[in-house]
């Protein structure tokens, strides 16, 4: 079974967790548009639901397929959220902003009573951090901030440098307006800390370790959809 149809599979086997009435945050990537496309069908068969996005790109994908994405602001607390990332370890803690979208998953992670991260297996890991850590960042003064941000990483026995992302000639900018550096961390063997550390600094708007916020995870295989407990 390739990447793409094992996503599709926990896409699929995602919406069945979602019932009539449901407030539900829709991830980003191309895992949670299995998700998205399977929560479509439900609509059209006339299943109820309240949706809001993590990004412009799900909510631009959500809307093509005829589904109404609104405001969080306007709606409380989520019974579900489900998104996808980019390593799942141990107690599923997560690396997530792949898709530079993880200031806004993590804010409807953190408003929803549940959260379901959906992936294929090559991303469920025995440690995190063969996947560069996204880290987003304010852009005034960057330069000042990734200095601290190194600072923080050595103490980590991290000695990578931040590598700011790009988008053709361009800093990639985030739908919130920030910058994304990437590091290539090797292996993170005190994500708790490390989270704790770069989160302290100002001019870092948030990172993408998710830790203790995953209830659930589907691991995609050619032996069917394996569930996850932290
Ligand atoms: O965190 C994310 C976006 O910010 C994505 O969920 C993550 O990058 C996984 O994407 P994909 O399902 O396309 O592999």
């Amino acid at each position: 079974m390739t990447a793409d149809e094992q996503k599709k599979q926990v896409g699929d086997a995602a919406a069945e967790y979602v019932k009539d009435g449901m407030k539900v945050g829709l991830g980003t990537g191309s895992t949670a548009a299995w998700f998205v496309k399977a929560l479509a069908e439900k609509v059209k068969a006339g299943m109820k639901l309240t949706l809001v996005s993590t990004s412009i790109q799900t909510t631009q994908l959500a809307e093509s397929l005829g589904l109404v994405i609104k405001d969080i602001n306007d709606v409380g607390v989520l019974d579900l959220c489900v998104d996808g990332a980019d390593e799942v370890g141990p107690g599923l803690a997560l690396i997530k902003g792949g898709g530079a979208a993880l200031l806004r998953e993590k804010l409807i992670w953190e408003q929803a009573k549940s959260c379901i991260v959906i992936a294929d297996a090559a991303k469920n890991v025995p440690l995190l951090g063969k996947f560069p850590l996204p880290i987003e960042v304010e852009p005034f003064a960057w330069k000042g901030t990734v200095n601290r941000i190194s600072d923080v990483l050595v103490d980590f026995d991290i000695n990578m440098m931040p590598k700011v992302r790009m988008k053709g000639e361009s800093h990639w900018i985030t739908d919130g307006g920030n910058l994304i550096f990437d590091v290539a961390c090797g292996a993170i063997h005190e994500p708790a800390g490390l989270a704790h550390e770069l989160k302290s600094l100002t001019g870092v708007v948030d990172h993408g370790l998710f830790l203790d916020l995953a209830d659930i995870a589907l691991i995609g295989g050619e032996d069917g959809v394996t569930v996850l407990h932290p």
